[in-house]
């Protein structure tokens, strides 16, 4: 039967990678978009200005909204300080999959807890469920239609803290029109666009920082 893409991606990382080396994890991957096949993972140039958000915020928690194949599960949680924790929501299981094993390649099982399910239905389980009181980071790369609600969703169940930062990738391309207007004309968020590239491309694309003030 025919290999998925994700598979293939996989596979690149562990035939060119190094176990338990996660740069090397981030390299492999972005070696196969560029040289075999394209794949929507944050890229190395918008990577980059991910890595010096995470670096800056140097958070307890966070929060990404679609794992994907675990690219950026990787890049965030090898910034992570010692007993800090990264909780990826992931909703198709063929994707939690590979990005279990791509995580795993990295060493990284410890700091990430990958939850099989839809954004909407696990973001009011938070607390109770993983005894998480707010998010310091969120990353959100999910479909860009649900962005905005579970932007609203985060504050409702007070995920949010003052100074909670949300970082969106794609706003430019494929593009996330409805919130980016919301979070750079709303009172509660300090907005700040980083421009850059769509992944292995020379289209444009950015990433959005938006800060909560609570
Ligand atoms: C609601 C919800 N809950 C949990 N997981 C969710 C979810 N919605 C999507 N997911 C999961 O996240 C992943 C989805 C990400 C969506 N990202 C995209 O659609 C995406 C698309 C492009 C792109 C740009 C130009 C082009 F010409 C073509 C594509 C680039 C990117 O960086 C992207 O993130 C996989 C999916 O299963
Ligand atoms: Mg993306």
């Amino acid at each position: 039967t025919q290999s998925t893409r994700p598979q293939r991606l996989l596979g690149a990382v562990q035939k060119n990678a190094t176990r338990g080396d996660p740069r090397s994890v981030v390299k492999a991957i972005d070696h196969f978009c560029r040289n075999q096949e394209w794949a929507m993972n944050v890229g190395d140039e918008k990577g980059c200005i991910l890595d010096s958000v995470v670096s800056e915020v140097n958070p307890a928690t966070v929060l990404e909204l679609g794992t994907y194949c675990g690219y950026s599960t990787v890049r965030i949680a090898s910034l992570l300080p010692p007993h800090a924790k990264l909780i990826t929501l992931e909703f198709n299981p063929d994707f939690a999959a590979i990005a279990r094993q791509v995580i795993a390649w990295a060493g990284l099982e410890h700091k990430v807890q990958l939850v099989e399910g839809a954004s909407g239905d696990w973001i009011p389980k938070m607390k109770e469920q993983f005894g998480v009181e707010t998010f310091d980071l969120v990353f959100l790369d999910h479909w860009k239609d649900r962005y905005l609600p579970d932007t609203h969703l985060m504050e409702e169940c007070g995920l949010l803290r003052k100074g909670s930062v949300l970082l969106a990738d794609n706003v430019i391309c494929p593009g996330t029109p409805d919130y980016l207007e919301f979070v750079r004309s709303s009172p509660r968020y300090k907005s700040q666009y980083f421009k850059s590239h769509l992944e292995y491309t020379k289209v444009e694309d950015g990433l959005e920082k938006s800060v909560f003030l609570g």
